[in-house]
């Protein structure tokens, strides 16, 4: 492995950072997320998830794959799912390969109730789950003025709807079993801050935040736990091209400079946190949302609203690249 400091601008975006990196030129998403995985140091015993179940919604990339390969390697069978087929089986050769540990794919559309129970219904017919992660999200960035009832929609029903279908699907069958379990939701720091320019996503993972606590009220005497984290930037290909997809937009909340801790987040660092709050060593924790983002929230450049200083012009080239971004995602999905 090859040491080099780096200190500026890495793939297009303008991001000060210090960083080991193994392959020069790679994305800095990229680059970020092999370091954390070889330098990864176990904190745990690689057996303290042995016998748990748990699906982890939008598990086939970015945080949500990152999550799922630190609870194999713990030693959970881990299900993912997402709505482009090659991408999810991907996903599993490489949570396979890498944590040597259980890992499926289910093809679901956690925007319609209809796809998330049938996939509960597959994954029950082979056993319970133990856990579930809410991870799947969308967003985009976008002044408010502008959005479409169906941009809002697309957002607010992914993260909102798709994070309350999940829960009741798992904690329906929990509570009619008897069995415990446990649900994290993967949410943001604007559920305590709000963020201009991406306002759906803000207020979807707000109430997000309410159902954390509100069910783990409701739910806590039948045995389950229900928690949330709330991560600062931890870079990756698809949160980057919808939310800083142009050099004029790398503002607050995509960037490391203004994080008390002067660097973006590290996978092996919410993989330890998310395998903490899944295990049954935390048993006394629940309706919280715990913030992993180097203080960024409470020094507050967090985020978008230095977008103010966009143009019209800018905002419609931001739009055009997200909307590319986008348009290639559509071309693998099956659901
Ligand atoms: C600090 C980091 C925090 C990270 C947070 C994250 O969550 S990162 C997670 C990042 N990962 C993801 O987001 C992954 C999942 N993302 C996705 O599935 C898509 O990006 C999606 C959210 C656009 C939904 O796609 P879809 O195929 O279901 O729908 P569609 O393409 O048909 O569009 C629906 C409507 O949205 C409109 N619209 C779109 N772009 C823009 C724009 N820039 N401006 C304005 N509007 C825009 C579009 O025009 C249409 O409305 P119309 O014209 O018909 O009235
Ligand atoms: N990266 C970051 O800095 C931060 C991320 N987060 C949160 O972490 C989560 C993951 O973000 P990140 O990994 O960066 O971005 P990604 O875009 O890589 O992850 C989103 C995942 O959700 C899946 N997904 C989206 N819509 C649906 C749907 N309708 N049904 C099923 N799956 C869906 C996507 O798969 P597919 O398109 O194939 O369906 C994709 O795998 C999000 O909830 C995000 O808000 C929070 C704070 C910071």
């Amino acid at each position: 492995m090859r040491l080099i400091i780096e200190a500026g601008r890495a793939c297009d975006l303008q991001i000060k950072y210090i960083s080991v990196l193994i392959s020069p030129g790679a994305p800095v998403w990229a680059v970020q997320q092999r370091i954390d995985w070889q330098d990864c140091a176990f904190m745990f015993d690689r057996d303290l998830l042995k016998g748990k179940r748990i699906l982890v919604t939008g598990g086939g990339t970015g945080l949500g794959k990152e999550i799922s390969m630190g609870f194999a390697a713990h030693g959970a069978h881990v299900f993912i799912c997402g709505r482009r087929p090659e991408i999810l089986e991907q996903a599993v050769g490489e949570i396979r390969t890498r944590s040597g540990g259980q890992a499926d794919a289910l093809v679901a559309n956690v925007r319609d109730p209809d796809s998330i129970e049938k996939m509960m219904a597959d994954i029950w017919n082979t056993g319970p789950l133990t856990g579930l992660v809410n991870n799947a999200g969308a967003n985009f960035l976008a002044p408010t003025e502008t959005l479409s009832p169906r941009g809002y929609e697309a957002i607010r029903s992914t993260i909102m709807d798709g994070s309350f279908y999940a829960a009741q699907g798992c904690g329906k069958r929990w509570i009619a079993a008897g069995l415990p379990g446990v649900i994290i939701s993967n949410l943001v720091t604007w559920v305590w801050t709000g963020s201009a320019y991406v306002v759906p996503a803000a207020m979807a993972k707000a109430a997000v935040h309410a159902m954390t606590m509100s069910l783990a009220v409701e739910w806590g005497p039948k045995g389950i736990r229900v928690n949330a984290v709330a991560p600062g930037p931890f870079p990756t290909e698809n949160a980057w091209d919808k939310l800083n997809p142009l050099v004029e937009t790398g503002v607050g909340a995509t960037q490391a400079d203004e994080v008390p801790l002067r660097r973006f987040g590290k996978m092996d660092e919410l993989r330890n946190l998310m395998i903490f709050l899944i295990s049954d060593g935390c048993s006394y924790i629940t309706g919280d949302t715990i913030s992993i983002d180097g203080g960024h929230h409470l020094a507050a450049p967090s985020t978008f609203a230095g977008l103010s200083k966009l143009s019209p012009e800018d905002w419609q080239r931001a739009r055009e690249a997200i909307q590319a971004s986008t348009r290639k995602e559509k071309e693998g999905r099956s659901a």
